[in-house]
């Protein structure tokens, strides 16, 4: 098939929500399908495109709550036919799209640790008895105290920028972000020390960057192929399976990694009670084809683990 490029007269527009990261992964997806067709960056244009999730800046999202708190209003822009294709983190991304639209198209994955960030201390260990940690993510909240029961969780939102922000006026004495997002905003070297995911198993997707687009644009289609990484996908199959069959939401604490050794796909998994109290671990191994099997198996060895009412928690 001869593909349709794009050009200055008629770019192909991407939707991005407006946050230094998100501007940066978009910019990324435009360079990557720039030079995969030897176009100008004249041939793109980038929308930032502010959704409800940005805007609520004084309460907890899971306050706010609902799925595609980030995503709605750029999803409604690409059914209107106002963008082409939107550029996600997949961390954050429902497992199943609206109908009319399909994500399956991702970015070779980055660094898939989390970062100790702190003004004040080297590493975890150095942080001392009763100190204040920062996060908003169940995951890393839940994680830490199971390890440091003695540790405060302060709520953190916002970009990685508010959030070193707080850190300066001391609100908390460290806190933990994606080294993926620092690597992408070239802000590296903020991370103290990057966790090993035997030490902090991140989240789902994290590091990973997907494209959605409209199903019937077969144009688009056919660019983004030109950029799209298969082994991400087959590591995304067996890790959002998994998340599905727990039914996971930004509400419930869930970790999970897989990757690729030979032909041969390991997938840990790890489900937390919201308080830190319990956390319940697996890992496996299984043929890559079989990635999203492995996924949708431990979830339901772990659920049975847990038995009823694990997940149950009110802040
Ligand atoms: N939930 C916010 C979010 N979504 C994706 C990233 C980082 C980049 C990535 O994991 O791909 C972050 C910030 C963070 O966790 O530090």
């Amino acid at each position: 098939m001869k593909i349709l490029l794009p050009t200055p007269d008629r770019p192909l527009k991407i939707g991005t929500r407006g946050s230094p990261l998100a501007m940066a992964q978009a910019h990324e997806t435009r360079d990557r399908l720039a030079a995969a067709f030897d176009l100008p960056v004249t041939a793109f244009d980038v929308l930032r495109i502010s959704t409800a999730g940005d805007r609520i800046q004084d309460k907890s999202l899971r306050e706010v709550g609902g799925k595609g708190l980030f995503t709605r209003e750029i999803e409604q822009a690409m059914l209107d036919g106002e963008i082409d294709i939107a550029v996600h983190s997949m961390k954050d991304m429902p497992v199943e799209q609206p109908a009319g639209l399909v994500l399956d198209c991702y970015l070779p994955r980055e660094d898939v640790r989390d970062a100790f960030v702190s003004l004040s201390y080297p590493a975890l260990a150095d942080v001392p008895q009763g100190a204040t940690m920062g996060t908003s993510s169940l995951r890393r909240r839940a994680q830490l105290l199971v390890r440091r029961p003695d540790l405060h969780v302060v709520e953190f939102r916002g970009n990685v920028q508010t959030r070193l922000r707080k850190l300066n006026e001391g609100v908390a004495g460290a806190t933990f972000l994606a080294m993926a997002g620092l690597n992408r905003l070239a802000m590296a070297d903020v991370a103290k020390a990057a966790l090993d995911p035997s030490e902090m198993l991140p989240a789902i997707a994290q590091g990973a960057i997907g494209i959605e687009r409209r199903r019937d644009d077969m144009t688009t289609a056919a660019l983004l192929e030109a950029i799209h990484d298969d082994v991400t996908a087959q590591r995304l199959a067996a890790e959002r399976a998994f998340l599905a069959t727990l039914d996971g939401s930004c509400e419930t604490p869930i970790a999970g990694l897989a990757e690729l050794d030979g032909g041969t796909l390991r997938l840990r998994g790890e489900i937390l009670r919201p308080d830190g109290s319990r956390s319940l671990t697996d890992d496996r191994t299984a043929p890559i084809e079989d990635g999203a099997a492995l996924g949708r198996d431990m979830a339901n060895d772990l659920l049975r683990q847990a038995g009823p009412g694990f997940f149950d928690w009110r802040p």
